[in-house]
């Protein structure tokens, strides 16, 4: 069954680690390294089954594939997950013993943080192989990729505002946001000093009372947020979000958010979407600001050229809305559109005969 669904999606490998002194249990797949070697983060999650754990893993390798080909990154898409309670199963020679494993692919993956892993684990992992990112800035490094995935969300946000208002400024626009944590705060911040209002909710009173206080936030309850009178909605906390119950509550004109995978059904809910004339971000574009940040390390980590790059996002948004418009098809459909056409185009170019290090020249 693991086979068929690997040759379903085209994965590449799927790999078991287990270490019996740090408890560590994870699941390292590689989805499609045709850029380059895999990217993508390492996420935490007290699964409740190894099966939930394996299509989490496999669903997640697939979005890196695509988020790092759209970016325009020289990268192919990977994902870690860690089976365990991030509270406490955490350990030196838990993420040492990760790093191990990471480091014996030879650099056909490459990880970074995730949900419920951090730039300290990150530091961790670097004990043992050169092959992770996101590591601390006196490694010279880029540190945590959330400022950076926030900036990438405005940028997008600014683009899709001019879809949908005719005009990228966002001063006096309302914005409702979903869970305002790490990329949230941030963004919101960014959003704040242009202009915009703020509508927040989180599962976390600090996290509110933080935004309502700097940021003059307004405060909504955790199922009003679909229904709040607002100009766009940022969904920064979960997937599936836009939903047959969700989606007709919602009053606003577009939606830009960081969380990874927010419809529920790709094809369903994008037309939805469509229906109810708002303008949908594609998710992975929007948040690849992190991914594009610490993709920079792997040149020699530096901010002014990683920023710039992070800018870039309100370019990228703009070929997908024109893709979307010219073939006539949906914004999420438009950005698989894409990323699968730079990957199959590069695909072709290194089709043609090179000489490498397993390859000589020799003479005679
Ligand atoms: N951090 C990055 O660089 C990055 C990059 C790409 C994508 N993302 C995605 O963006 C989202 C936010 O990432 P983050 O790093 O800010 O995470 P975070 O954990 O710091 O923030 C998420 C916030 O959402 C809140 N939340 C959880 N469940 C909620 C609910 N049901 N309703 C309202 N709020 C809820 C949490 O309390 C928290 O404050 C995640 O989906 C993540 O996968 C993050
Ligand atoms: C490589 C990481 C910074 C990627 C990030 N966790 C994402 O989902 O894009």
């Amino acid at each position: 069954m693991i086979f068929e669904e690997m040759a379903h999606n085209d994965y590449e490998q799927l790999v078991f680690c287990y270490d019996e002194v740090s408890g560590l249990k994870a699941i390292i797949c590689i989805h499609d390294t045709t850029l380059g070697p895999a990217l993508g983060g390492a996420r935490m999650w007290n699964y409740e089954t190894e099966e939930e754990a394996i299509t989490d893993v496999l669903r997640l390798a697939k979005g890196m594939t695509y988020k790092n080909a759209a970016a325009g990154l020289n990268l192919g898409g990977g994902k870690t997950v860690i089976i365990g309670d991030a509270k406490k199963d955490k350990s030196e020679a838990f993420f040492r013993s990760l790093g191990r494993y990471i480091n014996s692919l030879g650099g056909r993956y490459i990880t970074a943080e995730d949900v419920n892993t951090t730039v300290q684990d990150m530091d961790l992992i670097y004990q043992e192989t050169p092959y992770v990112c996101g590591i601390s800035e006196s490694y010279g490094s880029g540190g945590d990729p959330s400022p950076k995935t926030a900036l990438g969300v405005y940028m997008a946000m600014k683009r899709t505002a001019k879809e949908a208002f005719g005009d990228d400024s966002l001063k006096g626009k309302t914005v409702a946001v979903q869970g305002v944590g790490n990329v949230a705060y941030t963004m919101c911040g960014l959003l704040h000093e242009e202009g915009a209002e703020l509508i927040v909710t989180d599962i976390n009173q600090e996290a509110v009372d933080r935004a309502v206080e700097d940021y003059g936030a307004t405060a909504v309850g955790l199922d009003e947020i679909y229904g709040v009178e607002a100009d766009i909605f940022a969904p920064c906390a979960l997937g599936g979000i836009l939903n047959d119950d969700t989606i007709p509550q919602m009053k606003v004109k577009a939606i830009c958010g960081s969380a990874n995978n927010q419809l529920q059904d790709d094809v369903k809910h994008s037309e939805m979407l469509a229906e109810k004339g708002i303008v949908y971000a594609p998710d992975y574009v929007v948040n690849s600001g992190g991914v594009v940040n610490v993709a920079d390390e792997l040149e020699g980590y530096d901010e002014e050229r990683a920023v710039k790059k992070v800018k870039e996002i309100y370019n990228q948004m703009d070929k997908i809305f024109t893709i979307a418009k010219e073939d006539d098809i949906s914004t999420a459909e438009a950005a698989d559109r894409l990323a699968e056409s730079r990957i199959n185009q590069i695909m072709r170019v290194r089709s043609t005969f090179s000489l490498n290090e397993k390859n000589q020249f020799k003479k005679g």
